[in-house]
């Protein structure tokens, strides 16, 4: 289950952009229709604005608070920049992320765009350098070109006059920036020719930048997604961790900048990992919420906290609520680990409650997408749907779609004029050599010392390719260094190059340095082979950029790592395990000796994948997706927060009153054991004060027996109740158990029994409660995803060869299955309540779980349909169901009735989120909330 039980959906053939943009056409078109107000505009949530800004000296700049020396990366010549007339601040385009940051831009065509995002760490040129208005952007090192041969680990390039000043700005310093960022997407939207785009920047004191980013973001979340564990045992963490604090700082600020921006109808994209807490922060900040409904009092206003959120929109008597619900979907660029390596996370909860508030979570593979949903089963106990996760009624859809890269601007960049010369340089360097080629950054995860591994298993075992293969490697250095990689990778390298080259050759050459986009794009294109030996990689772009290079090339074979996500979309790649050293040690042999045509094929294959799916076919499925997965909540039923002070005002005016309540669930929170669902005092008590008032016919309506039911209970004088899902009532006056069903076969237990014991032995931890006319088989305490997948079998079994055959009812209950007989329901028991009770003209029913629904229809069923006129009466048939389960002939004798009650007196309240699929006519969120409104009846 934890690995992909069914086989990847990833379809063969990709639609176009045009066909996936008519589809996002049409489903907006059906979406207005139905009176969903899209605004045609999209909110990207980014961890860093795709630009850097940079604040010029000034003539009476004496020191600028410096912290820390940068190393700017090449910056090419053709990047828009702007320049404020104040020559302040100058933005232009960063480099980096270049695939997601295609894709973004590319749904400009369709709709007006935002990009909520960090400014970065804003740069300064120190004072001392005035006179010099535009920094030096250009190559850190141009003397250090990577067709110089012998050139070993390098260390860092020249140091730069560029300094990082943070981003603690004042206001006016923030307008300004914010003011300048628009000018710069005026530029660029007029430069380049995008639709319209706009770039929204969070500003971010530096502890929180640092302490989210460095801190918990890459020694935490990056190392555990990438199978990478804090195993040092003696390490301790603080608590409370600061850069969890920062992590949590961080995504409010980004969350609130949302809220801030944010219009009805608009569409929201949350890019990665740095921002899993985003979605549920702005359903918060939005005064909504995507599992716990709370009232909406803020309108687009924002609370100061998320904390204060919660509180102040629960403990709020507003219901209402903006129509138009924010539609989200997170994309998760990262790998996700297996969920045994997940749920290692202290703050593994969090993360995951904070990923669910969106409406689509997406993977860049399959696999991603089912290791989180076990992650949700494992860590949250939720269930999984056919589609994605149930958080307490609320679907969350979870699936996959891996980025592409924009081919044509790789393609343009491949033909640039300046890439030709240095291809010609490096095949006249390595004339009689085949060249094999690798890119990464220096970090664990990325597998550069594998491969260096792998390369000395080559050289060992296939001595024959000595002295005619290099392997040219480029590195770049990772944000969190690692001196110790570095260094073992440089001796590795030594190592090599000592063993297996000679004076006047060398077969390893490493360049630890940035390089030039012309000369990446010239060493893509005349390469031989390219070896990718990623122990964990989301996505991995140079393996797309070297098909492109090596299509107006050698058509070069590709040896890749099974463990990164464009493996499965690159079928004719030669697929290695980088553990294996030995195993690429073979597929480089294999790459190098390839016959050409075989060579050809499979280059066909991989190239016609990259060009398939872009990196803006990628954005537009996004939108698709979501689009296919949002809208349903505008035409079906939110339920409203339980009114307190309207129920109230009835309570008090009404001359008899009807309290039905179910236990599990409603009166009691669900835990583990059902033997450690006892009720507190407070609840008891509740309970007790209201059945002690002679208005009032108190019921507790119940699928647990009557032995537990009379225990916890029994004390509480004048308290009604009905055991087993109405099998047994108890009525408040006699004291004395009716079976209802002892007129019924209950020859089907034994055959139930034996169903459910087959189930147990075959599934740890599962148990069977045996009750007088009902057995409930329960999963809570297997292992989740197991137990959910025991409890689909049971299901289908006793539903396919026992239902149809036998008078038994099958209800999947909260990680139980119950079997009871089909002529019992709690629907039947709260009909014949109000029979009994026509004075009545006021109900409170609450209940959590779906046999709690049978009651909220029955509510419903007792009124004509479209409801009764003021001066109608209401005339109710006797509830045969019961009746004539205890004797026949009365049911025929027994008179209709005219009942008082009305639809306005009725308050059925559902235990769960506002979404939640329900009969009631109004929610709770739980069953402490019960007790609150029962107090509150009881207050005078
Ligand atoms: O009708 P209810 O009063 O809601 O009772 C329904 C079932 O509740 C119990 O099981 C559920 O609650 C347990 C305690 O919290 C929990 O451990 C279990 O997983 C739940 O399914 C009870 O054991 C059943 O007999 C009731 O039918």
């Amino acid at each position: 289950m934890e690995e992909s039980m069914h086989p990847d959906p990833t379809p063969a053939l990709p639609p176009s952009l045009e066909d996936i943009r008519e589809q996002v056409a049409r489903l907006e078109a059906a979406h207005r229709a139905k009176g969903l107000p899209l605004s045609g505009r999209i909110i990207h949530v980014a961890h860093h604005l795709p630009v850097e800004i940079v604040r010029l000296a000034q003539p009476n700049d004496t020191d600028v608070a410096l912290t820390s020396p940068i190393t700017p990366e090449f910056k090419p010549e053709d990047i828009v920049t702007v320049e404020s007339a104040d020559q302040k601040w100058k933005i232009h385009a960063r480099q980096g992320h270049t695939a997601m940051v295609s894709g973004i831009r590319s749904l400009s065509d369709t709709h007006e765009q935002l990009v909520v995002a960090w400014t970065g760490d804003i740069l300064s040129q120190p004072a001392g350098k005035t006179g010099q208005s535009t920094p030096n952007l250009g190559p850190t090192n141009p003397s250090s070109f990577v067709l110089q041969d012998n050139v070993e680990l390098h260390a860092a390039p020249t140091q730069s006059p560029l300094m990082v000043i943070g981003s603690d700005f004042d206001f006016k310093e923030q307008r300004e920036i914010t003011n300048e960022l628009k000018r710069f997407s005026d530029t660029e939207v007029e430069q380049e020719g995008y639709g319209k785009l706009t770039y929204v920047p969070v500003f971010m004191p530096q502890e929180i930048s640092k302490g989210h980013y460095e801190g918990y973001c890459k020694t935490t979340l990056w190392p555990l997604f990438h199978y990478l564990l804090w195993l040092d045992s003696t390490a301790t963490v603080p608590s409370p961790d600061p850069s969890w604090i920062a992590y949590q700082k961080a995504n409010e600020l980004f969350a609130k900048r949302v809220a801030e921006v944010w219009k009805p109808g608009d569409l929201v994209f949350v890019h990665d990992y740095h921002l899993q807490l985003v979605p549920k922060l702005i359903r918060e900040f939005l005064g909504q919420s995507a599992h716990v409904s709370f009232p909406g009092p803020y309108g687009t206003q924002p609370p100061t906290s998320a904390a204060q959120s919660d509180s102040a929109s629960a403990k709020s008597g507003d219901h209402s609520r903006d129509p138009s619900e924010v539609m989200i979907a997170l994309f998760v660029h990262t790998p996700w680990p297996s969920s045994e390596i997940f749920r290692c996370l202290p703050k593994r909860n969090e993360i995951l409650e904070g990923m669910l508030g969106a409406n689509l979570v997406l993977f860049q593979t399959y696999s991603y997408s089912r290791h989180f949903i076990s992650s949700c089963i494992r860590v949250c106990g939720y269930e999984s749907t056919t589609n994605g996760v149930d958080v307490n009624g609320v679907i969350t859809v979870v699936s996959h779609c891996p980025i592409g890269i924009d081919v044509k601007r790789v393609a343009h960049d491949r033909d640039a004029p300046g890439v030709r010369p240095k291809m010609d340089s490096l095949r006249q360097l390595y004339a009689d050599k085949k060249i094999i080629v690798g890119r990464e950054k220096l970090d664990a995860p990325k597998g550069v010392y594998n491969k260096l591994q792998a390369f000395e298993v080559f050289l060992e075992k296939y001595p024959d390719w000595r002295n005619k293969v290099v392997l040219i490697q480029v590195t770049t250095p990772a944000l969190s260094e690692s001196p110790k990689l570095e260094r073992m990778v440089a001796e590795l390298v030594s190592h090599i190059n000592g063993t297996y080259g000679s004076l006047d050759f060398t077969p390893v050459h490493h360049y630890h340095q940035a390089i030039e986009r012309d000369e990446y794009f010239a060493l893509l294109s005349v390469a031989d082979l390219a070896l990718i030996t990623s122990l964990r990689d989301g996505m991995n772009t140079t393996s797309m950029e070297f098909i492109i290079c090596q299509d107006k090339s050698n058509k070069s074979p590709l040896v890749l790592s099974e463990f990164m996500g464009t493996s499965s979309s690159f079928g004719e790649a030669l697929k290695i395990n980088p553990h294996d050293l030995v195993g690429v040690a073979d597929a480089i042999e294999k790459g190098l000796s390839m016959g050409e045509e075989e060579k050809e094929t499979r280059h066909a294959a991989l190239y016609k994948s990259v060009v398939g799916h872009t990196s803006h076919t990628w954005a537009a499925t996004m939108v698709q997706l979501l689009l296919e997965n949002v809208g349903n909540e505008h035409t079906a039923h939110q339920t409203p927060v339980l009114d307190t002070a309207l129920m109230k005002s009835k309570y008090a005016s009404a001359k008899k009153r009807l309290m039905l309540f179910d236990y599990d669930g409603t009166l009691t929170p669900i835990v583990k054991v059902p033997s450690a669902a006892v009720p507190t005092a407070r609840t008891r008590a509740a309970i007790a004060a209201l059945a002690a008032d002679p208005k009032n016919v108190v019921y507790l309506i119940s699928g647990r027996d009557g032995d537990f039911l009379e225990e916890h209970w029994g004390m509480v004088k004048h308290l009604g109740f009905s055991a087993e899902h109405g099998s047994f009532v108890k009525t408040r006056e006699d004291g004395e158990w009716m079976n209802m069903t002892e007129a019924l076969d209950m020859s089907w237990m034994s055959e139930v029994e034996e169903i459910f014991r087959y189930y147990t032995e075959r599934t740890t931890g599962s148990t069977i409660e045996l009750k007088k006319a009902s057995i409930t088989w329960h999963y809570r305490n297997a292992d989740p995803v197991f137990g959910e997948f025991q409890c689909k079998q049971a299901l289908d079994l006793l539903e396919s060869s026992l239902a149809p055959r036998r008078p038994i009812e099958v209800l999947v209950g909260k990680k139980n299955l119950e079997v009871r007989p089909l002529a019992i329901n709690k629907g039947e028991i709260v009909r014949r309540l109000i029979y009994e009770n026509p004075d009545a003209d006021f109900i409170m029913c609450a209940g959590d779980d779906k046999t709690d629904e049978d009651m909220f229809r029955a509510l419903r069923t007792v009124f004509p349909p479209g409801g009764p006129r003021e001066d109608e009466p209401v005339l109710m048939k006797p509830p045969v169901g019961i009746t004539s389960v205890l004797d026949p002939d009365d049911a025929e004798a027994l008179p209709e009735k005219e009942i008082h009650i009305r639809p306005d007196g009725v308050f059925a309240t559902t235990v769960g989120s506002a979404a939640k699929k329900t009969l009631a006519g109004w929610h709770v969120t739980g069953p402490e909330e019960v007790v609150d409104a029962v107090e509150q009846l009881l207050k005078k």
